[in-house]
């Protein structure tokens, strides 16, 4: 079942779906097909299709898009095949797909047609008013803030507004608090400019933010950048396109399981590229819990 968002990309993804949809028709592929009518829906119908016995879904737009239906797989009960997630990227940024290689509609589609499934952990996300669960990242502090700043006024201008909104962000640059421990052990309370768990490597497009993570190895990789002055900062951020970052001082990077967080209020999360104020309490990876086709 594809779930077509006609919104992603601007609109881009509502005038390009169908014929890219009916190219895998003509590779062999048998789709059924629905849009999106609003923020949210995919999750209502992707959860609606896989409780009336779906197993494979085609998320046709951005990271959003395949974010919403995520949410809309899981949690599922113990138990059973794997649902399997491909994409069909037609949105702004479409991170996710780059640790397979593959970059824009085209490799995309190519790699749907030759239908090869692999193994995917999904980082299931507690907070304090529910679950949520990614494939790609979750971030607190600057990517955070540079997300809600995006998604609110430079979204239009692709990814030229993403960088617009990193250096807005900067200019107030902030280190906060969120403490947290990593597999049980002691709790870090140490400012942070940004700290982000990551299933997979990209994040807002072509940031290689944890260039050694493995979508499939059972852990999520924390990248955590510490207190800097502005200048430094912004000098090294380029840095982060190669994911040489995490080579600068004051940039660590750890394997986790599962992290707690100990927040006594909401903040601004990002998650695959959606921003949402979540007192956050744990993310755990649930190992090989999707097949993703790329
Ligand atoms: N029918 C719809 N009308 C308006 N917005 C929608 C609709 N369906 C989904 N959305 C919203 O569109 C937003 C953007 O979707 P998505 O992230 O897939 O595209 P994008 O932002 O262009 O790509 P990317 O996240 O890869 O940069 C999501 O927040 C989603 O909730």
């Amino acid at each position: 079942m594809a779930i077509v968002n006609p919104a992603a990309g601007g609109g881009r993804c509502g005038e390009r779906a169908d014929e890219a949809l009916e190219t895998l028709r003509r590779g062999g592929m048998t789709i059924d097909v629905v849009r999106t009518e609003s923020p949210g829906h995919a999750t209502t119908l992707a959860r609606d299709a896989a409780a009336s016995g779906r197993t494979h879904f085609l998320a046709v737009g951005g990271d959003g898009t395949t974010f919403e239906i995520l949410n809309g797989l899981f949690p599922r009960r113990e138990g059973g095949e794997p649902p399997t997630v491909a994409m069909l990227p037609l949105g702004t940024g479409n991170s996710f797909l780059r640790d397979f290689g593959i970059e824009g509609a085209e490799a995309a589609m190519a790699a749907i047609l030759r239908a090869e499934e692999h193994p995917c952990d999904v980082l299931r996300i507690d907070h304090a008013r529910g679950v949520l669960h990614s494939i790609n990242i979750v971030g607190v502090g600057f990517s955070a803030d540079v997300g809600a700043l995006t998604n609110r006024r430079y979204k239009h201008l692709g990814a030229a507004g993403y960088v617009v909104a990193v250096l807005r962000t900067a200019i107030g640059l902030r280190s906060p608090t969120f403490p947290l421990r990593i597999d049980g052990g002691a709790l870090d309370a140490r400012p942070a400019i940004l700290l982000s768990f990551c299933n997979s490597r990209c994040t807002a497009g072509t940031m290689r933010m944890a260039p050694n993570a493995e979508v499939s190895d059972g852990m999520l990789d924390v990248i955590r950048i510490g207190p800097r002055s502005r200048l430094s900062f912004v000098s090294a951020f380029p840095s982060i396109f190669a994911g040489r970052h995490v080579q600068k001082e004051g940039v660590e990077e750890a394997r986790a399981k599962r992290v707690e967080l100990e927040l006594d209020h909401e903040v601004d999360t990002m998650i695959d590229g959606e921003v949402l104020p979540l007192r956050l309490r744990s993310i755990e990876v649930v190992p090989g819990a999707l097949r993703v086709i790329a």
